[in-house]
């Protein structure tokens, strides 16, 4: 069932998939994985959609997971939380080319998604990061294996063992952003890019981009292994006393 926090909509050749949840600064919960992951799934075959556009809208990219949804999980049964996982095999698995538009905070799964997009424009009120270290987790969706690959060892140090926060300018020296733009210009931006995609030879396009990206049983195999980890550290009294820290924050 659509939940009314996934927008997708098909735009002359273009999927845009809209994360709309303002009250709650877009944290994605597994619903709305749910409705991504269909989105994704859906145009693997479509001959009509040539490429997608993943949006926040104005303000906010996302705040990551939604935190509430771990603290209700039961830690036992990881399978609760198994559409969030199931998501990042839509990613690894996806042939069609997807541009990201940023504009704001860009957090956790925000941040990771990023590294399987093909193109990413971001304006410069935008903020990355991805602060598993400071909720005792460990990073998911295979950025172990693709944020050092693309930014080098040093810099994915900073971001997912240190939980340190990018700038627009610093993920564009970094290389996970193509292009910056001025607040509330991300999204129309992202349509020109869809646009000069969408005017490719659609066949050269999927053979080009399958030659630049690691494997997908590579990316699925990171996938599971980190998912294992992560699945471990939910349970761990780190997570636990970082989960209780962030619910109770409003009542100190
Ligand atoms: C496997 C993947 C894991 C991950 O993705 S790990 C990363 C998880 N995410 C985070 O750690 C970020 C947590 N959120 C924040 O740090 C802050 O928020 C922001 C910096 C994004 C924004 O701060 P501010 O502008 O002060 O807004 P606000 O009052 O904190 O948030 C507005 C409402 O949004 C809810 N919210 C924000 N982020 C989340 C989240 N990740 N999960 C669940 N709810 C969230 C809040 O609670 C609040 O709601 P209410 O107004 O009802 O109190």
């Amino acid at each position: 069932m659509p939940n009314g926090n996934i927008i997708v909509t098909d735009e002359r050749g273009t999927r845009v998939i809209t994360l709309r949840r303002p009250g709650k600064k877009n944290a994605i919960t597994q619903n709305m994985y749910r409705e991504m992951s269909r989105a994704i799934d859906t145009a693997q075959n479509n001959p009509d959609i040539r490429c997608m556009i993943v949006t926040g809208g104005s303000g906010v990219f996302t705040a990551g997971d939604d935190i509430e949804e771990f603290i209700k999980a039961d830690a036992s049964r990881p399978e609760t939380l198994s559409d969030g996982a199931k998501f990042l095999y839509s990613l690894a698995l996806n042939v069609k080319p997807i541009i990201a538009a940023v504009d704001g905070a860009s957090i956790g799964i925000g941040t990771v998604m990023l590294f399987h997009c093909d193109y990413v424009l971001a304006s410069n009120a935008a903020t990355f990061s991805a602060p598993y270290i400071n909720l005792g987790l460990v990073p998911v969706g295979a950025a172990s294996l693709l944020v050092p690959s693309t930014m080098g060892y040093q810099r994915a140090f900073a971001m997912l063992v240190m939980g340190r926060s990018f700038t627009a300018a610093e993920a564009h020296t970094a290389g996970f952003v193509n292009t910056v733009v001025s607040p509330g210009h991300t999204e129309v931006e992202a349509r020109k890019v869809a646009r000069e995609i969408c005017r490719l030879p659609a066949e050269a396009v999927a053979t080009s981009r399958k030659l630049l990206r690691a494997p997908p049983e590579e990316l699925t195999r990171r996938i599971d292994q980190e998912s294992h980890l992560f699945g471990e550290r939910l349970k761990s009294d780190e997570a636990i006393a970082a989960f209780n820290a962030f619910a109770n924050r409003k009542k100190r």
